[in-house]
This record gives C-alpha cells, structure tokens and sequence, in this order.
C-alpha cells in the first residue's frame, strides 16, 4: 500500500543520501520553503539557517538577483552542450571566478559538485604530470579525517572511516597525512590553533614508504568542515606549501567550504596567503540554488595539457552539465551579490562577535571543546551514552525550537549565511545552551 501522506507522493520512494531513514521516517524534517535566513517546514514554523543549508547559502535564501537571472537563462538557453562548443556565460562565469582565485589560477573546469570537483583535480593532477614526463607521480596524499566528497577519488583521499568501510578497496594509491586535531595542546583556541606545524612535517615522514618522485599530488581542505571544523594551526597551510614545492608536488585546495567568504575572505588560499596549484570549490558559488562545482588551476598546469596533435582532446574529462547555462546564470549573479553587498569583508567584521558568541558556549553542559574561524564554529560535545547520540538530540531539539545546525561526529557545526545579524548570531548559541542544560 502507498503511503500517500502530506504532499501526495508516495514517501517511501525517496532515498535520501547520509540519513538514517528508519529514524527519520518516525519524525521527518520537512522544509518548504526559504527566505532571507529562514527556512519554512511543513508544520509552518520559521526555522533559522545556522548552517546555510549545508554550507553553501552564503548570501541568504531565495536572492531576487539570483532567482531572476535563473528564470531569465532557464527561458533563453535552457542547456547548451559545452563539449567542442561553448555559451557566452561559460566564458563569463570563468572570467569573473578566476578573478577572484590567487593570482595565476587562471584556467576554470565546470562540474557540478564538489565531489565531481575533486575527482576532476585529482585527474587533472596525474595527467599533468604524465603529460610531463613524469608518469611515475601517480599517488595523492589526503589527510585523516578529509573530507572531498564521495566520489571514489575524493573517497580515497579522504579520511572519514565509516564514509569508505562499506565500499571495498577504493584507489590503492592514497596516502594519508595525520588530522590536526590536538585538543591536548589546542582546545577552545580562538581562530587557528597555535600547535601543530608538525603535522604538516610529517609530509616529509610520508617519504620514508611513498618516494616523493612517485606522488602527483596533496590535497587538503585548508579547514576540515565535514569532520567537526578543524582549523589549521598557524604556519601549517604555509609548511605543505615549502614541502611540495621542495619536492615537485602539487598542492590542491579543496575550498568547497571555505570559499566564497565563509572564512571572511574570497578563499582560504587569499586569507592565509599559501597558493594551491589547484583549488576545487562547490555550494556557495552558486550560492546552493543550482548544482555546480568547479577547479581552478594554475596557468603552467592548464599549458602543459596543450601539447600534441592541434585537433587531439588535450583532457578526456567532463560532465554533460559542465558549464551549464542555468548554473553559470546563478553563479554570475551570486557574484554579483556577494560583491555589491561586501558579503566577505561582512562576514570578516562579524567574526569576532561571532567568536565570542561561539565560545560563551564554554561552561555549558557537555561542552568540551569550542573552534572557530571566519562565521564558522563547530562545538565539540562529550558523546554521552544513549542509544541515540547526545549530539543528535541537540540537532533534532534545536530543528524543533526553529535552528537549523548540523552535526558531524560529535560537533555541532554552525556556519550560517553571511547575511546573518547579531541578534540572530545570539539566538542560535541561546538556544544551543538551552537545550545542552536540559540534555542528558
Ligand atoms: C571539502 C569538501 N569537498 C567536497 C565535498 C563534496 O561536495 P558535494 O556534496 O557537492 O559533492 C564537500 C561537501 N561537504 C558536505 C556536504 C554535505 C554535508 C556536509 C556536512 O558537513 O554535513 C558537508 C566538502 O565539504
């Protein structure tokens, strides 16, 4: 028999991706509709953003600018292959993103996530070394606890165990550099953690088992969004940089969080100063409304393809949707938002009250760890012993109370849209606090 509840479909056809669907099913979490930092749920209540969706509504819901500059591409050029031939946003939306990557990221692949993102970025940096001659540089190096996505590259550099358990061998060829992660010397830091330089040295100790020679690539989210906001301590980003350079190694960002001001600046790459050979970004460049992913990369990497027979495929890569009209529609005119409205020198001004708010959570119950950076915090939790973990309790209770946070692991991740105000910023920590004092 159909389960034809609310909204007339038949519930049970929907497979959702990272949900527990027995759980959710017993209480579902409906949202209907957006505005500004408010989601609306089936039940009517206005629920505050505090995770911009899922880290990609930077500007705010349902922009006038962006939705009209998608109804106006969707009804002009609905899609537009863009394998041997283009359309004038293509050109326009690489041209105003390169703009805004370090100086010298200059070449722009269009996908449509982040996770398409970084396979294109971990292809593009084997095939660049094959095409130099140096074929032997096939391994990637990620790090503990990264996180790029659920592709099976991204799934190999990556150190989430329960995202790789259920899927066999994966890449053979990932190496693994340690998280950063030291509550023992760095817990309740504010802003980038003072210890851990080591952590990038241990780079080189990867050498003793994987020769430098035979490695393509590094690739590193500058901040850990996925695992629970992990920050880079201070000269950590910079050291990878001296090692690969050292060694001939490329070093790709993977800035599908951090991007697009959520760290108050373009990218983490501007806000720290170190420059990736090649950055992937997803989610707040089309600020969520449509899909797209994209990698940027450096001019010599993007010129060393262009070898060989004039009419041969420099790089057999793509999607059907690279590129796609509607998606560089949103991009444009997100960028435009961000621009006009000076969405990262904002987000860079609240930051600071944005910390303090973040760190008042210090003395609340069950709280043993607090990080932050830019208009991102993740609240560490002590894991508690109930069937249902202490940190889902949290995350239910507050979408319940009208706050929406998300959970991973044992951290509460609040990274809201830029727009956010003070007395919003204050509600979303209220409300942590109230709910961790009445939370077994
Ligand atoms: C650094 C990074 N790289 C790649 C991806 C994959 O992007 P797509 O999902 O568009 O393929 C991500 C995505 N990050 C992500 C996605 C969904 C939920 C959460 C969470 O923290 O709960 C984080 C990410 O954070």
């Amino acid at each position: 028999m159909q389960n034809t509840a609310s909204h007339g479909a038949n519930r049970g056809a929907l497979w959702l991706p990272f949900t527990a669907h027995r759980q959710f099913r017993q209480a579902p979490r409906v949202l209907v509709s957006a505005k500004g930092m408010y989601y609306k749920d089936a039940q009517g209540q206005d629920v505050l953003d505090g995770c911009a969706g899922l880290w990609c509504v930077n500007a705010g819901h349902t922009r006038t600018p962006i939705v009209e500059a998608i109804q106006r591409e969707a009804a002009k050029l609905d899609f537009a292959p863009t394998f041997q031939m283009a359309h004038p946003l293509a050109f326009e939306a690489a041209g105003r993103i390169s703009a805004l990557t370090p100086p010298g990221l200059d070449h722009i692949f269009f996908c449509n996530s982040g996770s398409e993102a970084a396979d294109t970025a971990l292809k593009i940096a084997i095939a660049y070394h094959r095409a130099n001659g140096q074929a032997e540089r096939s391994k990637i190096v990620g790090r503990e606890r990264g996180y790029h996505g659920v592709g099976l590259g991204g799934l190999s550099v990556g150190g989430i165990s329960s995202n790789r358990k259920q899927f066999g061998p994966l890449l053979a060829d990932a190496a693994h550099l340690p998280h950063t992660y030291d509550p023992s010397r760095n817990a309740f830091s504010r802003g980038l953690p003072k210890h851990g330089i080591e952590y990038a040295d241990a780079l080189e100790k990867l050498f003793v088992t994987h020769d430098p020679s035979t490695i393509a690539a590094v690739m590193v989210e500058p901040m850990s969004g996925s695992a629970g906001v992990l920050i880079p301590p201070v000269g950590y980003l910079k050291r990878l940089r001296e090692i690969c350079d050292k060694h001939g190694i490329l070093l790709i960002f993977d800035e599908v969080i951090t991007g697009f001001g959520r760290l108050g600046a373009s990218f983490a790459a501007e806000k720290y100063q170190v420059r990736p050979d090649i950055m992937t970004m997803a989610k707040g460049i089309t600020n969520g409304a449509i899909p797209m992913g994209a990698v940027a990369v450096k001019d010599t990497i993007f010129t060393g393809f262009m070898q060989g027979p004039e009419n041969a495929i420099e790089l057999p890569h793509g999607y059907t949707y690279s590129a796609h009209p509607v998606a560089c529609a949103a991009a444009i005119a997100t960028l435009n938002v961000y621009r006009d409205e000076r969405l990262f020198e904002r987000a860079a001004a609240l930051a600071p009250y944005f910390e303090d708010a973040a760190h008042s959570l210090r003395d609340a119950p069950h709280v043993v760890d607090i990080r932050n950076e830019g208009l991102v915090a993740g609240i560490e939790i002590a894991p508690g012993d109930g069937e249902v973990s202490r940190i889902y309790k949290v995350f239910d209770t507050a979408f319940r109370q009208g706050v929406l946070l998300r959970c991973s692991g044992n951290t509460l991740s609040i990274a809201p849209p830029l727009i956010i105000e003070k007395n919003e910023i204050d509600r979303i920590f209220e409300t942590i606090r109230r709910i961790l004092n009445t939370t077994s």
